[in-house]
């Protein structure tokens, strides 16, 4: 299937420019900020222009989920089964992601795109592509008919939400094994060695790691032939979740949505849907860059500055929630400061 994203809106480019200008501070004086409501107004205004102020509408914040065969493997510090606890967890709204969504007035959702075993809790959408990925080592982590029904789910789900008036979402992750698939992903989307492409993820030993990067070595060299187009890619090496949160981006980009990315999951996913369709590059927005390594280099790649550098670890989408509120002032000085002609200020 092919997503249709509209390329960004140019027209009011000036115009935005202009006003954030205009407003009382010196040019510039509000930094990233003045890039950030940039970027927001342009996404998110709507004409007829400065009648309507850009606002954030209805954001969601949705936590993909699923399982990873190469987790039997010895390459995280906990077993697959912590997928489906965590997912509980945030069901019960007791990770570090529920309170800082709490904090910034975000609701969470959590989809699962193909767990182990399923949750019966009709609060979870049922995306799901299988019961865990195969061990990408051993053969492909899944068939290509999963990638596309997979970015059908992930439409329709941004199709719903569209509907209910979402004009952002968030996105953030639960798979244990899920820094490898990544990893393996963004070596093969980028020619970067491995080395330079995995990290230690939940923090996993020296001896963890060393497994970790000989498997995505013998995976990268296994699937050599899948590695030219990025849908065989992705069902040789990747994740349902991961799969789900490159439909989201586009399905997201092309309902002219903002989409918040998260940290080194969410954005290799990022990187794949900008291979997809280049398009989408312009309604991302990175909330931060978290201590994986390989993170920075991905947001190098996306030609993307975070927001913040705190030093995160965790994925959840804790970072994407933890950027909610500079959106959300970045907005509100665009559309509540003053002009320099209104106030009366001359420079
Ligand atoms: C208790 C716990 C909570 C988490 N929340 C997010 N992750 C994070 O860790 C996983 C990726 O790391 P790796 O590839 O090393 O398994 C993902 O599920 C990610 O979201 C967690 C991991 C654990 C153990
Ligand atoms: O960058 C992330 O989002 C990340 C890093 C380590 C573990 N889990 C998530």
């Amino acid at each position: 299937m092919t997503f249709n994203i509209p390329p960004v809106s140019t027209v009011m480019d000036d115009l935005i420019r202009r006003r954030i200008d205009s407003r009382t501070k010196p040019p510039g004086a509000l930094g990233e900020l003045e890039a950030l409501a940039f970027t927001l107004a342009r996404v998110l205004g709507t004409p007829p222009f400065q009648a309507t102020p850009p606002e954030i509408r209805a954001p969601r914040l949705l936590i993909m989920a699923g399982d990873h065969g190469v987790a039997e493997f010895g390459v995280s510090i906990a077993p697959q089964a912590v997928t489906r606890q965590m997912v509980s967890n945030f069901l019960a709204g007791g990770a570090s992601v529920n309170a800082f969504a709490r904090q910034a007035d975000l609701p969470v959702t959590v989809v699962d795109w193909g767990m182990r075993t399923a949750l019966d809790d009709e609060r979870i959408i049922d995306a799901r592509l299988g019961a865990g990925t195969a061990a990408f080592h051993q053969g492909p982590a899944m068939d290509r008919n999963c990638v596309e029904a997979g970015f059908e789910h992930a439409r329709s789900l941004i199709g719903r939400l569209h509907h209910e008036g979402t004009n952002l979402i968030a996105l953030g992750e639960m798979g244990i094994g899920n820094t490898s698939s990544a990893s393996a992903l963004m070596a093969a989307l980028t020619g970067h060695p491995v080395a330079a492409c995995v990290g230690r993820g939940t923090g996993v030993n020296d001896i963890q790691l060393a497994r970790k990067k000989a498997l995505i070595t013998q995976a990268l060299r296994r699937h050599r032939e899948a590695l030219f187009d990025p849908i065989d890619t992705l069902a040789a090496l990747g994740g349902f979740e991961l799969v789900g949160l490159v439909g989201a981006i586009l399905a997201g980009a092309e309902a002219g949505m903002a989409v918040v990315i998260d940290g080194f999951m969410v954005s290799v996913a990022a990187m794949y849907a900008c291979a997809i369709a280049p398009e989408a590059r312009e309604y991302l927005i990175f909330s931060h860059q978290s201590e994986e390594r390989g993170h920075a280099l991905a947001l190098d790649w996306l030609a993307a500055r975070p927001l913040l550098s705190l030093g995160l670890r965790i994925g959840e989408g804790s970072g994407a929630a933890l950027a909610l509120p500079m959106l959300r002032s970045a907005l509100a000085f665009y559309n509540e400061m003053a002009s320099f002609d209104d106030a009366g200020v001359t420079v």
